[in-house]
């Protein structure tokens, strides 16, 4: 079960994190985001890491700009949270061998989980979250867990929205992600992660998973 942390901004936290056993950190480059960080902020905080993955979480920016992101952020994966086809995602694919390409699905109602068929052969992970009509993400809002019950895409998903360490035992009770990810349930504000959270999430997680 990977565990990820997004929306970091501090150096200080992410190293902490990095070293609870958390297995991705998260990054917003998103600018109307609360939480966003320059790539040359990424840097900073990357060089002060151990080995562990890093995604870039990004809304309809250009190939340009991710590209910039990645190459200055020294980052692992990037996050697509926006409205990006299957065509925008497998000419990022063919532009960034070697990084991991995870398409976030902002879900509605179980119509919109057939996407994941016209995705599934440009991407290496998915993840879902909730939709909200005015916010792209780290909402705090949870999605109907039971209706993703039957829900086994051909890739690697992580699940998210709305994840606290209170809930997220539920929730794995109901569902078989690959992993989970998480934002405003384990802060103190936006961007500031409070880390007896991020402790208190990860032992509730390591109890009921590997
Ligand atoms: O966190 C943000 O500010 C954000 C902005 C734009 C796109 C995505 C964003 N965050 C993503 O939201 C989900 C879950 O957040 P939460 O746990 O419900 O607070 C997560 O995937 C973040 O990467």
């Amino acid at each position: 079960m990977r565990i990820k942390i997004c929306g970091l901004t501090q150096t200080d936290q992410a190293v902490a994190i990095s070293n609870m056993g958390v297995s991705v950190l998260g990054f917003i480059c998103v600018k109307i985001s609360p939480r966003y960080v320059s790539s040359d902020t990424i840097r900073t905080i990357v060089q002060a890491l151990p080995n562990i993955d890093r995604f870039g979480v990004f809304a309809n920016a250009t190939l340009d700009v991710i590209r910039q992101t990645v190459e200055t952020g020294q980052l692992s994966g990037v996050q697509l949270h926006g409205q990006e086809s299957p065509q925008d995602c497998q000419q990022m694919r063919q532009m960034l061998p070697g990084v991991e390409l995870i398409k976030a699905l902002r879900i509605r109602n179980p119509e919109d989980l057939l996407q994941v068929k016209e995705y599934a052969p440009h991407v290496d992970t998915f993840l879902l979250d909730a939709y909200h009509p005015q916010q792209l993400g780290g909402t705090g809002h949870t999605l109907d867990w039971p209706t993703l019950r039957t829900f086994q895409p051909e890739k690697p998903w992580f699940l998210a929205g709305g994840l606290t360490p209170d809930n997220v035992t539920t929730a794995l009770s109901l569902l078989t992600p690959d992993g989970i990810d998480l934002s405003s349930g384990v802060e103190n504000s936006p961007g500031d992660k409070n880390l007896a959270k991020v402790e208190q999430l990860v032992k509730a997680v390591r109890a009921v998973s590997v």
